[in-house]
């Protein structure tokens, strides 16, 4: 792993390919849509097939890890494998694991999915901040070390995730997770680890939030954070939705998709069209 920091590298990959990334999520359903057993030999199909049609497209691919857990240690070598293929095909790869724990257990989850060598090492991990930010610390540490990110939970995008992330008005916990990650992206730049605009430590938010940025008073333009966008596709956001949700912090969006392309599966021509089409949308 290089140790140019991830911002760098993330905003380059957007320059030059746009700000989709493909979710590579095998569900049951799915798999047998595409004509596969839902066993280890169609996770390892699915997986790498979707890659292989996702990975000139786009600027990263996020496997969803609990689809792949759900196979047991067999699928944890299956998403070893994707994670190595995509190395080779130089895309960029955010692991979907939202780890999060206290900080001695975080260091565990850090040298997993951050630490250079490690079999299910990835460019970047989804972290939950629910045992407070500063639980995130090993991972936010050893991410500026090896040049990789995180993306930590801000505002989800499942109607559930009001019920906790939007509570406390303009002290809300999302507000306190933005501007933890501001201040940390700060930090970064400081010690000249953030490239241009970017920061390492980004944030989740969903594409669905709607109104929740205005009423809670969030500013994600000052963040110098990469946003993970999820909910375009299959929960109903749309492209025109994204840009004038997040308006002059459009050009941080990194816009996530996983069943609104899988569908188009199982023939990799026909899911790079599909990524074409969504990524064009989204210029
Ligand atoms: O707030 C969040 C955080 C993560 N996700 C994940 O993104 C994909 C979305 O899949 P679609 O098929 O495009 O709906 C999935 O892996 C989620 O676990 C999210 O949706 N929202």
């Amino acid at each position: 792993m290089s140790s140019e920091p991830f911002g760098g590298r993330l905003a380059a990959a957007m320059g030059e390919r746009g700000q989709l990334c493909a979710g590579i999520d095998p569900h049951p359903g799915l798999l047998a849509s595409w004509g596969l057993a839902d066993d280890v030999d169609g996770l390892r199909a699915f997986s790498l097939t979707a890659l292989e049609g996702f990975a000139p497209v786009v600027a990263a691919v996020k496997p969803q890890v609990a689809l792949f857990e759900r196979h047991g240690s067999a699928g944890i070598a299956a998403l070893e494998e994707l994670l190595a293929a995509a190395r080779a095909a130089d895309v960029l790869t955010i692991a979907d694991a939202k780890r999060g724990d206290i900080g001695s257990t975080m260091a565990a989850y850090a040298d997993a999915w951050l630490r250079d060598g490690s079999p299910l090492a990835a460019d970047a991990v989804t972290l939950s901040p629910y045992l407070g930010f500063e639980s995130l610390r090993p991972a936010l540490e050893l991410a500026e070390s090896t040049g990789r990110g995180v993306f930590v939970l801000g505002l989800t995008s499942n109607p559930e995730g009001a019920s906790v992330q939007h509570v406390g008005g303009d002290r809300s916990v999302a507000k306190g997770i933005v501007d933890a990650v501001r201040a940390e992206n700060a930090a970064a730049a400081d010690r000249g680890r953030a490239e241009g605009a970017l920061g390492h430590t980004g944030l989740v938010v969903g594409a669905t939030v709607g109104e929740a940025l205005g009423l809670l008073g969030l500013d994600l333009g000052t963040t110098g954070a990469p946003i993970l966008a999820p909910g375009f596709g299959a929960q109903g956001a749309t492209a025109e939705d994204l840009r004038s949700l997040f308006g002059s912090a459009w050009p941080q969006v990194l816009a996530t998709s996983s069943r609104g392309l899988l569908v188009a599966g199982p023939d990799a021509s026909v899911l790079r069209a599909a990524a074409e089409r969504a990524r064009d949308g989204l210029a």
